[in-house]
């Protein structure tokens, strides 16, 4: 690693950051604030897009590059010996008058769980792809959950200096796995072959930038007939797709004598609002490794992409009192817990009270930062529409809401619940802010000695605190610890992590694939327990059902009868007694009896609830608990193993090898279609046939061919294969 170099670059941010003290140089004008994510697939070019950013803003002086291990956002040791993104990073930088808070994602699966915590605060995104590879198999998980979170996107063509890019296959893409129209803004300015710059649609100007400054020149038909005709095109083309988008627009054109008497200013503003509503997407182009096409990037961030005020804030039941989402935690060796919070309503001191609404308590908070990857400026107040990270915080989590106090909380709850009868808003409101995917493989972990073991204790619990999607249980029966994670790669991270930054040489054992298991068969039953506490009886009776279903519909597992002899009786179940039901459902299907793993895609029905008085949250709990064990072991369960889509790259000469392959790995073949000189397999196969494939496929394609996949489903499997399956868990 260029340390010298690396050294240049921080003290040039240091340098910065001591002149940027006062929140009120800060912008609080909330129209001029973009909070920006950079999604894609792994490799498509998003820590060199956000490096030459804080280049051109002037956050640096010297660009890093992945290959040189010296970028600001990719600042692990783990992203620098690899090249690759594993945390997001958050980065805030000025351009044009505009303050971006900007976070550079992870393009690889494992890490997906950054992604989404990322999404849930973000007001808008680029989605870079490789103009080379167009819509590759993670850009189409990014897409679904920026679909999700309703995020306005524009795409960044990135990597167009490459002599197989293409710009039409790349939009054609888009509109066929997304099914949303693109909107083309700019054309590739080509010189003897080689791409030197853009050509913007909107003003017909040729952009040829240089590293210090991008020059603008207007194309002049005579002098430049081939590139002011494509231009023209193109801007027609455009014109004619806002027509179609935009009905004020099309009035616009009609009653203009000439298309070419459209104003820019127009265009802008119709493809701002069309962008906002998500009914198509503006499509940009460029290298940004050869520093083409950044600028007019980050000009169309502030252009097209909406800031805090544009969207719907459904946080405005808060007022002008505090309310802000955690959405990313570090452990920083001086600081501490450092808690990201992107603030919606309200204002954020520097060392104030603040009230947990999803922990139900009070905390102090620390010092308030703005974050630059990992360097940390201290500031006074931060205002809404912003991201602030805040030290002190001991119990708040990933997905937390916060406010000023229990009562502005309770305020905006009242305020919420008597304005809508909508349930699902108040839950988006109220309830955690992300999905947290479910581990697929897990694998135990043991301290070098016992000396260790409080050590390493502590060390899972700061991890875990980080990274909602890693699991860390303890077996009281094996006395095992045990990790569950996204797949190979996340969990391999985390060993090097504890071993780098713990110091703790822990033994990870085999990985395992995590099976679940299904009812087979409905169930119903009815249970009644008594506990004598001196001369009182407790008594309680629960009768329930249990359901399989094909895959977990329902958010709640629980559902309450709703039948006309149930009602009466359910009626009035109190707040807390069904959190205790819920939480003796969550015991039981936690370790399903055949092979003690997850009990997934099974619906519980609860019929009656019959509580003596003084009876225990406790034992309501334990006998739910009670009564599913005993209904599962009836009901019989079915194994289910995870399944996997992948996405092979390979060369024509590699295809029959790798099928060949694929064959004895029980996959199913879904396409094999062409990419330029090259070919894709899509297919399905079980995770269990797929340990260590990268290296597998690395050595039978002499590493010529690349792979991506994620979870699909989990399904049923053959007899003979379920039984391999529990002789490997019962090995375990
Ligand atoms: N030819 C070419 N290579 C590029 C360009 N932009 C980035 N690269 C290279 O592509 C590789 C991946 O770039 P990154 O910026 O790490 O991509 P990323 O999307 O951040 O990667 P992950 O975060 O690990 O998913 C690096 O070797 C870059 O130098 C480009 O415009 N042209």
């Amino acid at each position: 690693m260029n340390i010298s170099k690396r050294m240049k670059q921080l003290m040039c941010i240091s340098k910065r950051s001591r002149n940027f003290c006062s929140s009120n140089q800060w912008n609080n004008d909330i129209n001029k604030i973009r909070n920006i994510g950079i999604l894609a697939h792994i490799d498509a070019g998003k820590t060199t897009t956000t490096e030459r950013m804080l280049y051109y803003s002037g956050k640096i002086h010297h660009m890093g590059e992945v290959h040189h291990g010296n970028t600001v956002t990719d600042y692990m040791t783990q992203e620098r010996e690899r090249g690759i993104t594993i945390k997001s990073a958050a980065v805030t930088f000025k351009w044009k008058g505009h303050q971006f808070n900007l976070i550079d994602t992870p393009g690889h699966i494992d890490f997906t769980m950054e992604v989404e915590e990322t999404l849930s605060v973000l007001d808008s995104a680029i989605v870079i792809l490789d103009a080379s590879a167009g819509v590759e198999a993670q850009t189409v998980t990014v897409w679904r959950q920026a679909d999700r979170y309703k995020i306005p996107r524009l795409v960044y063509i990135n990597k167009m200096d490459r002599a197989d890019a293409n710009l039409e296959s790349c939009c054609t893409s888009i509109e066929k796995k997304f099914g949303s129209p693109t909107l083309c803004l700019q054309l590739p300015l080509m010189e003897n072959g080689k791409f030197v710059g853009l050509i913007d649609i909107l003003t017909l100007e040729k952009l040829v930038p240089s590293k210090e400054k991008l020059t603008r020149t207007l194309l002049i038909e005579q002098e430049d007939l081939r590139n002011w005709t494509a231009a023209k095109n193109a801007r027609s083309v455009l014109v004619d797709r806002l027509t179609d988008l935009d009905d004020n627009f099309a009035n616009l054109v009609i009653s203009a004598d000439s298309i070419d008497h459209i104003q820019t200013t127009e265009i802008s503003k119709t493809l701002w609002k069309i962008t906002a509503k998500q009914d198509a997407t503006p499509v940009l182009c460029g290298s940004s490794y050869k520093n083409i096409g950044v600028e007019p990037l980050m000009d169309a961030v502030i252009l097209y992409l909406t800031s805090p005020k544009d969207g719907n804030n459904i946080y405005s039941c808060f007022k002008n009192s505090l309310c802000a989402r955690a959405f990313k935690i570090i452990h920083d060796k001086q600081r501490g817990p450092l808690v990201f919070l992107r603030i919606y309503c309200g204002e954020f001191k520097q060392g104030q009270k603040i009230y947990n609404i999803t922990k139900d308590c009070t905390e102090h908070s620390g010092r308030l930062y703005i974050a630059y990857a990992d360097e940390f400026q201290e500031i006074g107040s931060m205002q809404n529409g912003n991201i602030a990270v805040v030290s002190g915080l001991k119990v708040t989590t990933v997905g937390d809401l916060i406010s000023q106090s229990a009562p502005s909380a309770q305020r905006a709850k009242d305020e919420v619940i008597s304005s809508t009868k909508d349930n699902e808003l108040v839950d988006r409101i109220f309830g955690t802010g992300t999905k947290i995917p479910e581990p697929v493989f897990f694998c135990s972990i043991e301290p070098p000695s016992l000396a260790y073991e409080k050590q390493l204790d502590q060390a899972l619990s700061e991890l875990q605190r980080e990274d909602p999607s890693l699991k860390v249980t303890h077996e009281p029966e094996t006395g095992q610890t045990v990790l569950a994670g996204m797949g190979e790669l996340h969990l391999e991270i985390i060993k090097d992590r504890i071993l780098k930054e713990y110091k703790i040489n822990a033994e990870l054992g085999a990985l395992q694939i995590a099976y679940c298991e299904t009812p087979t068969n409905s169930v119903s039953h009815e249970i009644t327990n008594e506990v004598r506490v001196g001369s009182t009886k407790h008594l309680v009776t629960v009768s329930l059902s249990i359901v399989p279903k094909s895959v977990d519909e329902e958010k709640e597992v629980l559902k309450l009868d709703r039948s006309s002899e149930a009602a009466s009786n359910l009626a009035n179940i109190h707040h807390r007694t069904l959190q205790a039901i819920k939480q003796g459902i969550k015991v039981a299907l936690t370790h399903g009896p055949r092979i003690n793993c997850k009990v997934i895609n099974a619906q519980v029905v609860l019929h009656k609830l019959e509580i003596g008085r003084g009876t225990s949250e406790t034992m309501v709990s334990a006998t739910v608990t009670q009564c599913l064990q005993k209904m599962l072991k009836e009901a019989g369960t079915t194994i289910l193993e995870p399944i996997m889509f992948l996405e092979i790259v390979s060369t024509e000469e590699s295809i029959s090898t790798i099928l060949a392959d694929l064959g004895r790995r029980r996959a199913s073949i879904l396409n094999v279609t062409v990419r330029g000189i090259g070919k894709i397999i899509t297919c399905e196969a079980p995770l269990s046939e797929l340990l260590g494939y990268s290296t597998v496929l690395r050595t039978i394609t002499s590493g010529t061919a690349s792979f991506s996949m994620e979870f699909s489903e989990y399904r049923a499997m053959s007899a003979v294969n379920e039984m391999k399956a529990i002789e490997n868990v019962r090995g375990f």
